[in-house]
């Protein structure tokens, strides 16, 4: 590990974790649902994205931002799965939904009986750049409806978790995967040099 040293039993990180995004929405739903509990800086930077499987492109992601940050740093990428074409847009649903609308991600599945979803969170975690990211994956199944509900964030008013009425839950993808990342944090009793910012 990049630790630098052990103070109790917990490792001694050098800088405190910076979450990178270009998203100011993720970054509101992850400081709401973190709290206090870990304690972060937060940096706005658009990084280059793999092309592929959302855990690798989390775990790249993770590597670059370390690069940059030259420090430990947490990344989340999100993915919004349609089980009739195969997991797709997946990773690449940001692009999808510039380009087609909230219309046109229905339209996709005009042909389709099943209209089944599931929306994906990949936190990558890593103490530096020469550490192996590890990631930790959030998923709500659901489906897609036409368009309801506040359009502030993404293509949440066309996915519908499971169970519920409405198309947002409190009990997010983005919830389940931070829980998995407070529960890594609790494990290794991470503290820092230095404080955050
Ligand atoms: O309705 C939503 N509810 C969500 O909970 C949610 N989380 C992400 N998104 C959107 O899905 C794409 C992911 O792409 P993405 O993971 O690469 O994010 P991003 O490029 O915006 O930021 P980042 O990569 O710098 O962190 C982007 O269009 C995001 O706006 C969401 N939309
Ligand atoms: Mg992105």
């Amino acid at each position: 590990m990049a630790a630098v040293g052990a103070r109790g039993s917990g490792l001694v990180l050098p800088k405190p974790v910076t979450f990178v995004t270009g998203n100011a929405k993720k970054l509101e739903e992850v400081r709401a649902i973190l709290g206090t509990s870990i304690p972060f800086n937060s940096l706005k930077l658009d990084l280059p994205e793999l092309q592929g499987e959302p855990e690798d492109i989390s775990k790249e992601k993770a590597r670059l931002a370390a690069i940059q940050v030259n420090g430990p740093v947490l990344v989340e990428d999100t993915c919004l799965c349609f089980n009739a074409l195969k997991g797709l847009p997946g990773p690449y649903i940001k692009w999808f939904l510039q380009k087609l609308g909230h219309e046109g991600l229905n339209n996709l599945l005009m042909a389709y009986e099943d209209k089944s979803a599931y929306a994906l969170c990949s936190f990558s975690f890593t103490t530096g750049p020469s550490v192996e990211p590890i990631t930790f994956l959030g998923k709500t199944p659901g489906r897609i409806v036409p368009a309801r509900g506040p359009t502030d964030f993404g293509w949440d008013p066309v996915f519908q978790p499971d169970g519920y009425e409405q198309t947002k839950e409190q009990d997010s993808h983005r919830f389940r995967a931070l829980a998995l990342v407070k529960s890594h944090f609790a494990e290794a009793r991470y503290t820092f040099e230095t404080n955050c910012v």
